[in-house]
C-alpha cells in the first residue's frame, strides 16, 4: 500500500470514528463521505474542518431531503400514531434487521411512541440525535451544536426509512458492503453513488425471516402482528421497494426481486430519475411534447383508478379493466387489507405493486375522461344496456400522432420572435404586450378574466360566418386534399379559409404557468356532461354551469393523421357508421408553402379522442367556435383547435359548433348526415325540402 493510500485509509477511519461517536453508523457515513470527497475533489481539509462539520451536516441534510421528498409527493399524511403503531407492531423483536431499517420498540425511558419520530430509529441512532439535542459538546460534535435539533422535530411518514438498503447480508452490492476496510468501499467508483434512501414500508417488506413462499405462489407474512397471505406469483420473494406514487389509500411501488438487489452493478435509482427517464422515452416515441405530461400524475391516476375499480361492482367493470386487475386477485386482496397487488408492469427483476394503505376515499365513477382531465366529465345516466354506452373509444386529453404525421416540436425551432423569454409572472400584466402577442398585433387575445376579447372573437366569427373571397387560399401546385383523391390528375384546389390564430406562451417563455396567455394548454375547467340528445342526433355535450361569452370550453383532441392516412382509413371503414367528423388542420396552409404529404394533417377522434367528439353540429349559429391555437410549435401545419363560446351559454344548454359541412357537396368522401340542428339558418336543403313536401302532403 502506498503512503498516499495509507494516509487516505487513516483519514477515512478517523472520519468514521468521529461519526461513530455521534452514533451514526458507518454504512450511513460512507456514501455521504464518498460524495463529499467527490464534490471537494478529495480535499480532505474541507471535510475534516471544524471536527467534520461538513460531513455531519451532509448526513443530516441527506436525511432531511428524504423527508422533504415525501412531503413533495403531496401524499396525505397518515396520523403519526397510526403509522408508528403499525410499524412497531409489524416487526417482532426477534426478527429485527441489522441494517438500521427496522422499527424498534421504544426503550422504556423514551417519550411515548406518538411523539417519537421514526426517523430517529430508522437511520441515525438515538445517540446522534441526543448529541444534537443535549448540547453537550464532544470532541466531534462541538461544531454541530449551532444546528437546531432538526432531526428530532422532523416529520416522518412512518413508511419511509432512510437507509442504503434493505438487502440481506449475502448481498454483494459495493455500496452496501459492511467491509472492515473502508478503503475498499470508498475507492470503488466514487462517481457511481446510489441514492441515500428508498421507501420501505416495513410491514410489507420485512426481512425474509417473515416471508415464507408457499406452493401457491403466495406467502405468509406477519402484517401488523397478524399473519397475512401476500401474493407473489413467481415465488421469488421480495426484499425492498421503491414507492412510485401514492394516494390516500393506495401505494404504487416497484418491488425489487432479491436477485436484483444482490446484483453488484445495481444501484437503486431515485423515483425522480425514473420518472424523467420514462418521460424522455415517451417524448422520443411520440415525437410530441405535451406540456402537461407527467408520469407522476399518471401513476397517481392509476392509484385512484385502482381504488375506484376496486369499489366498482364486478358486473359493471369493462373487459379491459378486468385484464389489468385479475378479478380473483383483486377479490383476494380486497378482502385482506392491507394488501399488495402485483401489477402487469413487472419483469424478471421488478414487480410493480399497488399497496392499499388502509384508508378509504370518495369515488368518482362519473368521469368519462377517467382522470385524464382536471375536471371530471360526467355522463347522463340513461336506462338501457351497456352496449348503448357511447364510450367505444379511448379517451385522450392531448393529440397523439397516429403514424406518419410530421410534427417537429423542439425548443430550437422557437426563435426569439416566437417566445417571450424575458417575461416573468403574468404576461397580461405587461401593458405593451410581448412577443407572444405579436401574432395578434401586440394585443393579447385573452382578458384578465380569462375569456376571449370581444373584438378578436367577433373577427373570428365574422371570418367563419361571412368569409370574403380574399379570405381563401388556393393551393398553386397541387392541393393535398385533391391529390389524395386522384394522384394522376388532381382537381383544382377548392380553397382553404385563412384563419386567425391564437398564440399562447409556452415552455421557452419566461412567464409562469398561471400566465393569462396560457388558457388552452391548461385544459378543461368547465363542468361538462355527455347526454343523450333525444333529437336523433345521438349523444351530445352540454354545460352544467353558465358560461360567459368567449370562455374556453375544450379542445378538439384526436389522433393526428396525415390526409392520406385519413383517406385510407375512410376507405377501409366505408359503411361503418362509427366514423366521426375529422377536423382538417388547413387554417394556415397559405404560409406553409408547398406541403409534403406528411405535413397535410387532420385530427380524427373516432378511436382516440376527447369530449369534443360528442359536440354536435349546428349550421351557422352554434354556441361554440373553433379557433386555431399555436402552442408548442410555430409551424402552422400542426396546431390545436380550441372551442370558445360565441355568446353567454346557460347551464344545461347543448354545446354545438358549425362543422362547416357543405350539404350540397355529394362528391365529398364522407357522406353528410341529415341535419337536425334546428337552426333557422340550416343549410341542409334536402331535409328542408323533405320537411316542406311532407307538410304539403299533410295539408
Ligand atoms: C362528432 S359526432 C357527434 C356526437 C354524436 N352525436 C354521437 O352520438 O357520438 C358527429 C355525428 O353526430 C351526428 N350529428 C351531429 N350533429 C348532427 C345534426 N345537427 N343533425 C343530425 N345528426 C348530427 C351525426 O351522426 C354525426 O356523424
Amino acid at each position: 500500500m502506498s503512503q498516499e493510500q495509507q494516509e487516505k485509509k487513516e483519514r477515512i477511519s478517523r472520519a468514521l470514528s468521529a461519526m461513530e461517536q455521534l452514533g451514526i453508523k458507518r454504512k450511513i457515513v460512507i456514501p455521504v463521505l464518498k460524495r463529499l470527497l467527490h464534490e471537494f475533489e478529495n480535499q480532505w481539509e474541507h471535510i475534516e474542518a471544524e471536527s467534520y462539520r461538513a460531513l455531519a451536516d451532509a448526513i443530516f441534510e441527506a436525511q432531511d431531503s428524504q423527508v422533504g421528498c415525501s412531503a413533495d409527493n403531496k401524499r396525505p399524511a397518515m396520523p403519526q400514531e397510526k403509522r408508528l403503531k403499525s410499524c412497531e407492531d409489524a416487526v417482532p423483536s426477534h426478527n429485527r434487521r441489522t441494517d438500521g431499517l427496522e422499527c424498534q420498540p421504544p426503550p422504556q425511558n423514551r417519550a411515548p411512541a406518538k411523539k417519537r419520530p421514526l426517523f430517529e430509529q430508522d437511520a441515525l441512532s438515538s445517540k446522534s440525535r441526543e448529541a444534537y439535542a443535549s448540547n453537550k459538546p464532544t470532541p466531534h460534535n462541538s461544531a454541530l451544536m449551532s444546528r437546531d435539533n432538526v432531526a428530532m422535530t422532523l416529520p416522518h411518514t412512518g413508511e419511509r426509512s432512510v437507509a442504503q438498503s434493505s438487502r440481506g447480508t449475502s448481498c454483494q452490492n459495493k455500496n452496501l458492503l459492511s467491509s472492515a476496510d473502508p478503503m475498499t468501499e470508498l475507492e470503488h467508483d466514487q462517481a457511481g453513488f446510489g441514492p441515500l434512501a428508498m421507501v420501505h414500508p416495513s410491514y410489507f417488506l420485512d426481512s425474509s425471516a417473515n416471508f415464507h413462499p408457499n406452493s401457491h405462489g403466495s406467502s405468509i407474512r406477519k402484517v401488523r402482528g397478524k399473519e397475512k397471505e401476500i401474493i407473489d406469483p413467481e415465488g421469488q420473494g421480495t426484499s425492498a421497494n421503491l414507492e412510485l406514487a401514492a394516494t390516500e389509500d393506495v401505494n404504487l411501488s416497484f418491488i425489487c426481486r432479491e436477485k436484483l438487489l444482490c446484483d453488484p452493478n445495481f444501484q437503486m435509482p431515485t423515483i425522480e430519475a425514473v420518472c424523467q427517464d420514462v418521460e424522455e422515452r415517451y417524448l422520443r416515441s411520440y415525437k410530441i411534447l405535451d406540456p402537461n405530461f407527467s408520469l407522476r400524475n399518471i401513476l397517481e391516476t392509476m392509484c385512484r383508478s385502482f381504488s375506484e375499480l376496486g369499489h366498482t361492482p364486478q358486473e359493471k367493470r369493462r373487459n379491459s379493466d378486468i385484464n389489468i386487475i385479475p378479478a380473483p386477485v383483486a377479490q383476494h386482496l380486497y378482502e385482506r387489507l392491507p394488501a399488495g397487488l402485483p401489477f402487469n408492469g413487472g419483469n424478471s427483476m421488478f414487480n410493480m405493486a399497488l399497496v392499499s394503505t388502509g384508508a378509504t376515499r370518495p369515488l368518482y365513477h362519473d368521469d368519462i375522461s377517467r382522470g385524464e382531465e382536471m375536471m371530471p366529465i360526467s355522463i347522463e345516466r340513461v336506462a338501457g344496456s351497456l352496449e348503448e354506452h357511447p364510450l367505444q373509444f379511448r379517451y385522450i386529453a392531448r393529440n397523439i400522432p397516429y403514424q406518419n404525421a410530421y410534427i417537429s416540436i423542439n425548443l430550437a425551432r422557437i426563435d426569439d420572435e416566437s417566445c417571450c423569454s424575458d417575461c416573468h409572472d403574468d404576461c397580461l400584466q405587461n401593458p405593451f404586450g410581448c412577443a407572444c402577442a405579436s401574432e395578434t398585433a401586440g394585443v393579447f387575445v385573452y382578458t384578465m378574466d380569462g375569456v376571449l376579447r370581444a373584438e378578436f372573437l367577433g373577427a373570428c366569427m365574422a371570418l367563419l360566418r361571412e368569409p370574403k373571397s380574399r379570405d381563401f387560399f388556393y393551393c398553386k401546385e397541387w392541393c393535398p386534399l385533391e391529390r389524395v383523391k386522384n394522384e394522376e390528375q388532381p382537381e383544382k384546389c377548392k380553397g382553404h379559409l385563412m384563419r386567425k390564430f391564437i398564440k399562447e406562451c409556452w415552455a421557452k417563455c419566461g412567464c409562469n404557468r398561471q400566465c393569462g396567455n396560457r388558457v388552452v394548454q391548461r385544459g378543461i375547467t368547465c363542468n361538462l356532461q355527455v347526454f343523450k340528445t333525444g333529437e336523433q342526433k345521438g349523444w351530445g355535450l352540454r354545460t352544467m354551469e353558465d358560461l360567459p361569452k368567449g370562455k374556453f370550453v375544450c379542445e378538439y383532441v384526436g389522433e393526428i393523421l396525415t390526409n392520406i392516412e385519413l383517406y385510407d382509413r375512410h376507405l377501409s371503414s366505408r359503411g361503418n357508421k362509427r366514423h366521426t367528423y375529422p377536423v382538417l388542420l388547413d387554417a394556415d396552409w397559405s404560409t406553409e408553402g408547398v406541403l409534403k404529404d406528411e405535413e397535410a394533417l387532420c385530427l380524427d377522434a373516432t378511436y382516440y379522442g376527447n369530449v369534443a367528439r360528442f359536440i354536435n353540429h349546428r349550421c351557422f349559429d352554434g354556441n361554440l367556435i373553433g379557433i386555431p391555437v399555436e402552442i408548442e410549435t410555430p409551424d402552422h401545419h400542426y396546431y390545436h383547435l380550441a372551442f370558445f363560446t360565441t355568446r353567454d351559454v346557460s347551464a344545461m344548454e347543448e354545446l354545438t359548433w358549425d362543422y362547416g359541412i357543405d350539404f350540397d357537396d355529394h362528391e365529398h368522401p364522407i357522406k353528410a348526415f341529415s341535419c337536425r340542428c334546428g337552426s333557422t339558418f340550416c343549410r341542409d336543403k334536402s331535409r328542408f325540402t323533405k320537411a316542406r313536401s311532407r307538410k304539403l302532403v299533410l295539408r
